[in-house]
């Protein structure tokens, strides 16, 4: 039986984040820690009929019979196009998840489930299939763990549908090309949407093209910095939803229109300077601590500006505080109200302060990931891996 595996990186967002949803340009770039999925569908080891997701990290297999999936959602409607779920359908979706009986402790793993059952019933109706999950992603944390799941998710799914023109040989990691890497994004927005409520798209669009992008209503266009950015990524593992934020922010924008306009589109601006920055040519040491320089500035700006959208949090702040002892500017990124918060760590900085700054950040019980920006988007592969139970 043929099985695919696809990997599909996280993001961070290097500014925009929030005002984009609102219209504004944003920048974000993908990292090199990835959400990985794995598919096969039917038999043999799946004989009782049944669409089956193991999420390894929850330790949880969750799974519904065929028979279960017609009687609550009704005759298949398969489509080789993206589809939305419509209000009606999202309810009767739910009561599917509810039937898995998650515990209270996992419970935000619930509109996952929902993304995974329209994903896969509008892809391959209710045929037997199994999906294995794993992330390396802090799940909920601001590093676009939930695009990265339905971008894996996703291209698993097309894989195995006949949807995906893939005309390269079949052998080890392969890339897409541009026009099935559009389907993808397409069909990985729709599960952003069950996820985020109003997503921008960016998070997902990042983790299926890669590299570093500037985003605004739904178009990209790659960037490219004349020199490799060195951000440190804090995650100070303070729980928050992207949902709950995103309507936040809307919230207050409808509250003070004309205030929160000239916010989104300071932010705007921001974004565009910041792009023009990174592109531009940094010839010596003084020319890139000029422009490091430039883009600290931007971010304390962008930071500023956050605050002003009521996503900040007392952790985020205790981050800014420490990393600012030692001359260093951060920002949050993602959603914020905790999460992830980055550090540009300049060319010059010595190892030996960059490891002070982590001890302390981590003697505060924040955890510091070390990662490369700007790196590969979704990669799939087709094999006769095993998959595990
Ligand atoms: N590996 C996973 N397994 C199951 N569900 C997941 C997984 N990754 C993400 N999700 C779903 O996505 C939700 C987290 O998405 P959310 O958008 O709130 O955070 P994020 O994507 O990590 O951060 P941001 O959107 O700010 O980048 C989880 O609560 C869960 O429903
Ligand atoms: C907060 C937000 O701007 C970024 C989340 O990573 C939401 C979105 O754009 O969908
Ligand atoms: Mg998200």
């Amino acid at each position: 039986m043929e099985e695919v595996r696809a990997r599909a990186p996280g993001k961070i967002i290097l500014s925009g984040e929030h005002a984009v949803v609102h219209g504004a340009t944003a920048i974000a770039a993908a990292i090199d820690l990835y959400t990985h999925a794995s598919f096969r569908l039917g038999p043999p080891d799946n004989g009782d009929g049944s669409v089956v997701l193991e999420l390894k990290d929850s330790e949880m297999v969750c799974s519904w019979t065929s028979s279960r999936l017609k009687q609550v959602l009704g005759d298949p409607v398969v489509s080789s196009t993206p589809v939305s779920c419509s209000p009606e359908r999202i309810k009767l979706i739910a009561t599917l998840v509810e039937e898995q009986k998650i515990p209270e402790a996992k419970i935000w793993l619930s509109a996952g489930l929902s993304a995974f059952i329209h994903l896969y019933t509008s892809i391959h109706g209710y045929k037997p299939g199994k999906v294995v999950l794993s992330s390396d992603l802090p799940v909920g944390s601001g590093l676009g763990s939930s695009a990265s799941f339905s971008v894996a998710v996703v291209a698993t799914l097309l894989a195995l549908s006949g949807f995906l023109v893939i005309n390269e040989p079949k052998s080890g990691w392969l890339k897409l090309s541009t026009n099935e890497l559009e389907l993808v994004n397409k069909w990985a927005f729709e599960g952003e949407k069950i996820i985020h409520g109003k997503p921008s798209g960016i998070d997902n669009t990042v983790s299926t093209f890669g590299s570093m992008i500037q985003f605004r209503l739904g178009e990209l266009t790659h960037i490219k910095s004349s020199v490799p950015l060195r951000m440190l990524i804090t995650n100070t593992k303070v729980g928050r939803n992207t949902k709950a934020l995103v309507a936040g922010v809307s919230e207050r924008a409808t509250r003070h229109q004309d205030a929160m306009a000239a916010v989104f589109s300071a932010i705007d601006f921001i974004s565009k300077e910041l792009s023009t920055i990174i592109e531009s040519p940094a010839v010596d040491d003084i020319s890139v601590t000029a422009r490091e320089e430039k883009i600290e500035e931007l971010m304390e700006m962008n930071q500023g500006l956050l605050q002003c959208m009521g996503v900040n949090h007392a952790s985020i702040e205790t981050v800014l505080r420490t990393t600012l002892k030692y001359k260093l500017v951060s920002k949050l990124t993602g959603a914020g109200g905790g999460g992830c918060v980055l550090t540009l760590l300049p060319k010059v900085l010595s190892k030996s302060v960059l490891d002070k700054v982590v001890a302390e950040l981590e003697s505060c019980g924040f955890q510091c990931l070390k990662t490369r920006v700007g790196g590969k988007g979704l990669e799939i592969c087709f094999g006769e891996q095993s998959l595990s139970s």
